[in-house]
């Protein structure tokens, strides 16, 4: 084991080996090539940033520490950055490969859901050690470092790393998995047009970074709103990774539709399946019981009211955000965050036989004639490998099919309205007076 003193003067070398000492920790130890070195910040105040780093040989012979600006790195967090020898894990417990999980808004509601339950392994799996790449601002900084805290005391075996950051370009970098959650929400008298324009450049801009520094086959989980166009944003900013690997988040929609579904016929949720959600985020999105099934029977022939399932049901899927945030208070965390989990879920286990889940992805040669080259939400199976195919037994009638131009309108509309993020030259915005986010009635 070597031992080494900071040196704040140095450069650092070895970003991999970054270093951020943000809590009041007397002693790093990290393991590197399986030999320890022993950090001793003296010479860190509280809420420097340290990066540390060593030569090519098995023994750390050069130490070089940089202290920086408290905002700009930071590569490990805490405890994270103490003794972590994954490889001698790996062999003896058949761990795999760690996988880097980038989450933006990651001090917000949904994220305070989400990344404890990533972080327990009940997504990826017990044998599947995870990194988490936590994304926020100058605003949240405080409130990340907060996360991080909690993340520690949570004491999760296969949560190996964490950092946080507030460059996309630092937190994005290797990123397998992002999921894009922080975005402004739409306040008193603001236009929705007005909120394209505002969140539509911060998904410009890590769309931008994620193509810099992400993993080629990055998977890309759009939660924010509105989540279509923003993953339209993101995508078209991201020319080297696949368009089919963005993904805009509608199985909240999909789970709310199941539960309408079930309470109406009287059965237990788990009876439900084959729930399409076509189409955009929004009040215009169609949840799709034409070719539903409860207890494998088509659901119209188990709910026969036709009214209903086309009037009310349909309505309450469509403003059920709106309907909790009057409740609440704010809008739905802990259910959104469930339904990311749901979502990563079904990319990386094979759907059930028979079965497919909804996910709003680019419409390239789709197979139904919905417009091509945006962001929609379509029936999808995948074999588990991240990837997914689109279902193509599915039916149309015209009521399907009339509800799905109309959302299909909302999403050409919006698109026009971001020309100026996404490289296709001056926006015209003309959106039809009834666009609203499920949140908003
Ligand atoms: N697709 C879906 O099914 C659903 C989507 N949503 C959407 O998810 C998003 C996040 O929701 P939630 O976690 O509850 O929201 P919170 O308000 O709790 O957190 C949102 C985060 O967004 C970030 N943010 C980015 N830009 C701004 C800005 N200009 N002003 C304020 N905050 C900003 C903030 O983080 P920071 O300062 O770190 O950037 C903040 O922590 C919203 O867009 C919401 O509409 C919600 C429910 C369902
Ligand atoms: O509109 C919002 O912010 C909330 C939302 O997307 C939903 O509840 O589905």
């Amino acid at each position: 084991m070597a031992v080494a003193e900071l040196n704040p003067s140095s450069s650092c070398r070895r970003p991999a080996l970054y270093s951020s000492l943000k809590g009041s920790h007397d002693v790093l130890t990290r393991y590197y090539n399986r030999r320890s070195v022993f950090l001793r910040p003296a010479a860190a105040s509280r809420g420097s940033n340290i990066c540390c780093s060593v030569a090519s040989n098995d023994i750390p012979a050069t130490l070089a520490v940089k202290i920086d600006d408290p905002k700009k790195k930071a590569e490990c967090y805490g405890v994270f950055c103490l003794t972590y020898d994954l490889k001698a894990e790996e062999e003896t417990q058949s761990w795999k490969k760690l996988i880097n999980v980038a989450v933006s808004g990651a001090a917000g509601m949904i994220s305070n859901h989400l990344l404890f339950r990533l972080a327990s392994g009940e997504v990826f799996g017990p044998n599947q050690p995870i990194a988490l790449k936590l994304l926020g601002s100058q605003r949240s900084i405080q409130a990340l470092e907060g996360v991080a805290m909690e993340l520690e005391d949570s004491l999760f075996p296969l949560l190996r790393e964490v950092s946080i950051g507030i460059d996309p370009y630092e937190v994005f970098q290797d990123a397998e998995w992002a999921l894009l959650i922080g975005a402004k929400p739409r306040g008193p008298g603001m236009e929705r047009a007005g909120l394209l324009d505002i969140n539509g450049q911060i998904f410009a801009e890590q769309g931008k970074a994620l193509n810099a520094v992400a993993s080629r086959n990055v998977k890309v989980i759009v939660v924010g709103n509105p989540c279509n166009t923003n993953a339209l944003i993101c995508l078209k900013n991201a020319p080297n990774i696949p368009a089919k690997n963005f993904h805009a988040l509608t199985r909240l929609d999909e789970n709310r539709a199941k539960c309408q579904l079930a309470l109406k016929a009287g059965v237990f949720y788990d009876r439900v399946s084959n729930v399409t959600i076509w189409g955009n985020h929004s009040t215009t999105q169609v949840p799709d019981f034409l070719n539903a099934k409860i207890d494998g029977s088509p659901v119209k022939e188990v709910i026969k009211d036709t009214k209903w399932l086309e009037e009310e049901f349909t309505e309450k899927v469509q403003k059920r955000g709106g309907v909790l945030i009057q409740k609440w208070g704010r809008s739905s965390a802990a259910s959104t965050a469930v339904s990311i989990l749901d979502a990563i879920r079904s990319l990386v286990t094979p759907t059930p036989e028979g079965d497919w889940f909804s996910s709003g992805v680019y419409t390239s040669g789709n197979p139904y004639g919905i417009a091509e080259d945006i962001v929609f939400s379509m029936p999808c199976r995948s074999k588990g490998d991240g990837d997914y195919e689109l279902v193509k037994d599915v039916v149309f009638d015209d009521y399907l099919w009339g509800r799905i131009k109309k959302t299909e309108a909302e999403l050409l509309a919006e698109k026009k309205c971001v020309a100026h993020l996404t490289g296709e030259g001056v926006a015209v915005c003309d959106l039809p007076e009834d666009t609203m986010l499920p949140g908003e009635m």
